[in-house]
């Protein structure tokens, strides 16, 4: 492989900004894609897989290059060169690379092979968190959590259909494949940045996990129903919510705030959907309003993000257990509030991206045994871990309300 040293320093800068500024990954590098419009899509892809590369494996390859935290310029380029090496090429003869270690960096893999905080490059609170969530299962579902995300594609049935857009993407060069347990969704064969196909901006599709996918539809929404999406973010979920109703019906989606809300509501243009209403939760009337007025709620709730540690891999940097344990407690008083609004025979579905079950089994338990949930029974719920589904991490509960 012919490396392209603008590149590679594109790449030490995003590290930069990343590991030294407290910027998001994502962040950092939409902006540094921005610094050269000369570069093609494999340029920008080298970019972008880089970073995330070195991001998730930011442990093991600082402890391999003998670098620690704060990272000065040659610091971060020593940590390229890991990852160059790492990935079996060839050092690039770049004054920068000079006296690299070639030999010991291999060795340095071999070293650690047996220890999985440093393997698997985590902090050692996340892993202890992790094996006394999950038992056995931490070692596999982390290890599926350092893989790189497929792209899938959710088709707007308000638009078009995954046949038909399965062919029009062949069109584009695309290629795609089914899933029999994800009706409308599409994995990408070949990474692609699909933001820039015209079926995109036209709103023929969403880019959405395959196990998010599961999540709206958990909750059986029908057209004419009054659905409220709580925590609609975004509306990931809100736009599949008002496909499978058809645009037909009401999604009363809110959240704390109104810049989400305002990108839901350009996202509900592009995808040709008609039944959104914002409503921003700045006081306790809104939910107050709509008590026991709603055949179904989705409670997407805020969580620690561990199931989509693929496609956010600087949380395990950024996240704290103390911010876990906070989030513990909002997921709960969310539950408590929001359930108010569903009506007697409504369905209520709470999700998060979580793997861990104290977001999870525990919280909808806890729900269950206080008054406020005293109401409604469990009909069924389900988690998508990364090891086994091969999809990104998410439990989602449906519960009935007597
Ligand atoms: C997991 S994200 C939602 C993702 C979104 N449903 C989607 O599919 O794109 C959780 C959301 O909950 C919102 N949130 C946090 N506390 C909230 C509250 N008390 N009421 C409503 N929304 C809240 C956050 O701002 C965040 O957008």
């Amino acid at each position: 492989m012919r490396f392209h040293h603008n590149l590679v320093l594109a790449t030490v800068d995003a590290l930069h900004n990343i590991f030294n500024d407290g910027k998001y990954a994502d962040q950092a590098i939409q902006k540094i894609l921005k610094r050269d419009t000369r570069w093609g899509s494999r340029d920008r892809g080298f970019i972008a897989e880089t970073t995330y590369d070195i991001v998730r494996y930011k442990r093991l390859f600082a402890s391999i290059a003998k670098v620690s935290e704060p990272f000065n310029k040659q610091d971060l380029w020593r940590l390229t060169s890991v990852w160059i090496v790492l990935k079996g090429h060839d050092l690039p003869a770049w004054e920068e690379y000079f006296n690299t270690p070639v030999r010991r960096i291999k060795g340095g893999l071999d070293e650690v092979r047996n220890n999985r905080k440093m393997r698997e490059s985590i902090p050692d609170w996340l892993d202890e968190m992790g094996v006394e969530e999950l038992g056995n299962i931490w070692e596999q579902e982390i290890t599926a959590l350092n893989e790189q995300a497929p792209v899938v594609l959710r088709a707007n049935t308000l638009k078009t259909d995954v046949a038909t857009l399965k062919e029009k993407l062949i069109a584009e060069e695309i290629l795609t494949t089914t899933h029999e347990r994800f009706p409308d969704a599409l994995v990408l064969n070949e990474r692609a940045n699909v933001f820039r196909t015209k079926l995109f901006t036209d709103g023929f599709f969403e880019v959405q996990d395959a196990g998010s996918q599961l999540i709206a539809a958990y909750l059986e929404p029908k057209p004419g129903e009054r659905i409220m999406d709580a925590c609609a973010g975004a509306g990931g979920k809100a736009l599949h919510l008002a496909a499978m109703m058809e645009n037909k019906g009401q999604i009363i989606a809110t959240d704390i705030y109104q810049s989400k809300l305002n990108e839901l509501k350009r996202r509900t243009r592009r995808a040709g959907v008609h039944n959104v209403e914002t409503r921003l939760i700045d006081s306790t009337k809104v939910i107050k309003k709509l008590q026991n007025k709603m055949d179904g709620i989705l409670i997407d709730a805020p969580c620690s993000g561990l199931g989509v540690l693929r496609r956010n891999p600087d949380a395990k940097w950024k996240l704290q257990p103390e911010f876990i344990e906070n989030i513990k407690e909002t997921q709960q008083e969310i539950l408590q509030s929001y359930s108010r609004v569903v009506k007697s025979g409504g369905r209520m579905v709470y999700a998060t991206c979580s793997i861990f079950p104290s977001e999870n089994e525990m919280q909808v338990e806890k729900f269950l045994k206080s008054e406020a949930g005293a109401d409604f029974e469990l009909e069924d719920s389900q988690t998508l871990y990364a090891h086994r589904d091969g999809f990104d991490g998410f439990f989602m509960a449906r519960m009935k309300k007597k």
